[in-house]
């Protein structure tokens, strides 16, 4: 089982992952970027806004997701892999490309392998904007709120346009329910 739980920034992923952390204690739980050795240094790369090239940043990205799958995510196909983001991510936040090019490439970063559970946590742009408001931005949140909306419609449209097992759950819900939508859907 390889779930993905994706969002915006502030949607609520990680307050999630705490939770599923306790009810999955043997589940491996990891992240993109950032989910190996050479993970680490790209994420810092990227969120500390190194590359000028919109291009160049999409390719740190992939870099990462190619290691993540295969040092992480094949090496425990066994095992429950639950991912803080995903290819998703990385084809929704590089808008600069067109959705189909951008999907080509995330497939063979990931070598055709995609996730069988994704659970989108989806803001309205008030509730973005509040909890956007509260907290220091990194260079890819200072870009705003109009373009992280964007960023959301296009993490719907790419996991129906792969034809993903996913559930949407509005994240302005209590964090309770939200677990409750969780926990029902990866036992379905
Ligand atoms: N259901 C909820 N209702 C209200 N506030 C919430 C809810 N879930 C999370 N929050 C709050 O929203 C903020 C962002 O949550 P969290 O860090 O879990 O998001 P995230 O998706 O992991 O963000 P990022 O991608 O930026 O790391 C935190 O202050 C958290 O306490
Ligand atoms: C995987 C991926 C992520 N991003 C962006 C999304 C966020 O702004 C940051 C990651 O920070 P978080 O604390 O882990 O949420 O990076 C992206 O632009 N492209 C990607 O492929």
């Amino acid at each position: 089982m390889y779930v993905v739980i994706e969002g915006i920034d502030t949607a609520g992923k990680s307050t999630q992952l705490e939770i599923l952390a306790k009810k999955y204690n043997n589940a491996v739980f990891t992240k993109e970027p950032g989910g190996t050795p050479i993970g680490s240094k790209l994420r810092q790369m990227v969120l500390t806004g190194e590359a000028n090239s919109k291009l160049a940043e999409m390719f740190l990205f992939l870099a990462d997701r190619a290691e993540h799958i295969q040092e992480v995510v094949l090496k425990n196909k066994d095992k429950i892999v639950i991912s803080d983001r995903s290819m998703i991510s990385g084809i929704a936040y590089a808008q600069n490309l067109p959705l189909k090019t951008v999907i080509d490439l995330n497939l063979i970063s990931t070598n055709n392998v995609l996730p069988s559970h994704v659970i989108l946590l989806k803001l309205s742009k008030q509730e973005l904007e509040n909890r956007l408001s509260q907290k220091e931005h990194d260079s890819i949140e200072a870009r705003g709120i109009d373009y992280l909306i964007d960023i959301q419609n296009r993490m719907e449209k790419t996991i129906k346009e792969l034809n993903l097992n996913y559930i949407f759950i509005d994240a302005s819900l209590s964090i309770e329910k939200i677990s409750k939508d969780i926990e029902d859907f990866l036992n379905e």
